[in-house]
């Protein structure tokens, strides 16, 4: 067995260590506001904003530019590439803006999602070409770290082996590849909450997916102390008729995390999948009170449970002043 040819320098190890530990800060967990034109396109048109590139850096300037105090909680924000490279009202860069509040800047990797031919439906995420110069050039414009999100679904045969495994590989290829360039990966395979199986089910498949993701990071020498993992709670699928207390969700994640991430991983930061704000609140408290060891930080990587209210005042001040985003005042 080949032994000896480190990935890393310790110079490199201890930089990407103390940009993981930062983001998840006692207290901090990640906005993130990474959506695709697509995806951001579909949430403006329910309030009734046209999905251009004016009113997403409108939107978003309004999320970056909130008083310095954001820095008690948000420890970093991930970007979509057109915002790295859009300014304020005022001509300032938003990663600068950000960056004088202490927060650290991070950036979409992924390239989305393609068919994986032979399966029923299941996808795999395009963006591997050409990675290592897009990140060389995201780190010298500020980005810290990169997020990838990879996506696996619950039905009576999925996820295949062949889905788990090839996402899971293109995750720890992607992660490698940050690493090299100074980027901390934020390591997103998420097992999507649509569909009707039960807690023990998407608990089942959890396990596997991440038993698989930190198997296949071992085999590219990354560097766990410096990634972050942003995984699914461990939920009940959205058209399941039973439903499950904060605290029973939390002892289904926490047991599947112990289970299969190593404490070498300083932070777990969930995404929120479409919960309300409320609930996913509330079931972040209940996996930090969860009664199971815990050796990571316990965080949050939210985009719609963080961005739900801002866009339904931004409806309110809409119907009250005028439809157009870029007369609105803060
Ligand atoms: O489909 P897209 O445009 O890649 O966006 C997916 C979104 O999912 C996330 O990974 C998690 O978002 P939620 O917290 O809303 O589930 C975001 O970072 C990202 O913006």
């Amino acid at each position: 067995m080949a032994y000896g040819f480190p990935a890393l320098t310790a110079e490199q190890r201890k930089e990407l260590s103390d940009i993981a530990k930062r983001i998840v800060a006692d207290g901090k967990g990640i906005l993130a506001a990474d959506e695709s034109v697509g995806t951001m396109g579909s949430r403006l048109q329910r309030i009734k904003v046209k999905n251009t590139e004016e009113n997403l850096r409108q939107f978003r300037e309004m999320l970056f530019s909130v008083d310095k105090s954001i820095n008690q909680s948000i420890g970093g924000v991930i970007l979509f590439h057109e915002t790295l490279y859009q300014k304020d009202n005022q001509g300032k860069w938003f990663r600068d803006i950000l960056k004088e509040k202490g927060i650290v800047v991070g950036i979409k990797l992924d390239q989305g999602a393609v068919p994986l031919a032979g399966t029923n439906g299941e996808t795999t995420i395009q963006g591997l070409d050409g990675l290592s110069q897009r990140c060389a050039q995201y780190k010298k414009d500020g980005a810290d770290f990169g997020k990838w999100r990879a996506v696996l679904k619950i039905t009576d045969q999925c996820p295949s082996n062949l889905a788990i495994q090839e996402n899971a590989n293109a995750l720890a290829r992607y992660a490698s590849i940050c690493q090299q360039n100074g980027l901390v990966p934020i390591v997103e395979p998420e097992v999507i909450p649509e569909g009707d199986h039960d807690i023990e089910h998407c608990q089942y498949v959890s396990e596997k997916v991440l038993a698989a993701v930190y198997k296949a990071l071992n085999d590219h020498h990354v560097y766990l102390e410096g990634t972050l993992l942003k995984p699914n709670m461990v939920t009940a699928g959205h058209a399941c008729t039973k439903k499950y207390t904060p605290e029973q969700v939390a002892m289904a994640t926490v047991t599947t995390l112990c289970q299969t991430v190593p404490a070498a991983v300083p932070g777990i930061c969930f995404l929120s999948g479409g919960m309300s704000e409320e609930d996913a609140t509330l079931n972040l408290n209940a996996i930090n009170l969860c009664p199971l060891p815990k050796p990571w930080k316990l965080s949050f990587s939210y985009g719609r449970a963080l961005q739900a209210k801002p866009r339904s005042i931004l409806q309110e001040i809409i119907k009250e002043n005028c439809p157009d985003i870029s007369r609105i005042r803060r």
